[in-house]
């Protein structure tokens, strides 16, 4: 379940709103580079990550660069989307929620956290909200596709092979989250995500994707 009301007025909200105007006024997502045109809806700032902090081109650190990584790996998995819903509308419009695959999905999560030393129903929660947050974006294009078919891609990926590619930004996701996990407890966390996301958005030229990201976020951090 979406659960918008736990985020707060943050420069996000701020910008899903844009958006959301923006949309309500039939704009079309409009790529922000040439690159984005060429390999897909969406794009990734390319800011270098690591533990605690990543390097900047000029040597200085930034701040928040695990958390950076997390949303990386939340957005690199969420883009993934509108391949999974192409393949279920190709499929007799599919429908968009597979409890079996989501069983799937979680029980590899729990296990695959347990591994890293990440708490299974931590990581069970993170990973709920990041379901929720790409049926979001899938019905969003099943609703615009069926007001306007002009619109609907002609390409149909192979709905396995798409799952596969979930399946490895899940891994990453896993993987930074254990990194992060210091962050992560911080009673900054919220904002220090939303700092981080501030970077990262301007980037993603979806704006289902953009409008899915509260979602996407709502459980990342640890202390309430
Ligand atoms: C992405 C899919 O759509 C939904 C979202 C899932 C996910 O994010 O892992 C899993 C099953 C579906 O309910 C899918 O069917 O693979």
């Amino acid at each position: 379940m979406s659960r918008p009301e736990r985020v707060g007025w943050t420069p996000l909200s701020a910008l899903v709103i844009g958006v959301l105007i923006a949309g309500c006024a039939g704009a079309p997502p409009v790529p922000a580079t040439p690159q984005a045109a060429t390999v897909g809806i969406t794009t990734f700032a390319v800011i270098p990550s690591g533990p605690g902090t990543a390097p900047d081109p000029g040597g200085t650190a930034v701040p928040g660069g695990s958390l950076t990584a997390v949303l990386d790996a939340v957005a690199a998995r969420l883009s993934v989307a509108d391949d999974v819903a192409r393949a279920k509308w190709a499929n007799g419009r599919q429908a968009i929620t597979d409890p079996d695959q989501e069983n799937r999905v979680l029980a590899a999560v729990r296990q695959q956290a347990t591994a890293l030393g990440i708490d299974p129903d931590v990581a069970e929660r993170v990973f709920r909200a990041q379901i929720d947050a790409s049926k979001q974006v899938q019905q969003a294009l099943y609703d615009r596709w069926s007001a306007d078919p002009a619109v609907l891609p002609v390409d149909v990926p192979d709905l396995t092979a798409v799952r596969g590619r979930i399946a490895t930004h899940s891994d990453e996701l896993l993987a930074a989250l254990r990194s992060a996990e210091p962050e992560l407890a911080e009673p900054t966390c919220r904002a220090d995500l939303d700092a981080a996301l501030d970077r990262l958005i301007t980037a993603i030229t979806e704006p289902a994707e953009l409008r899915a990201l509260p979602t996407a976020t709502a459980e990342l951090c640890t202390t309430r």
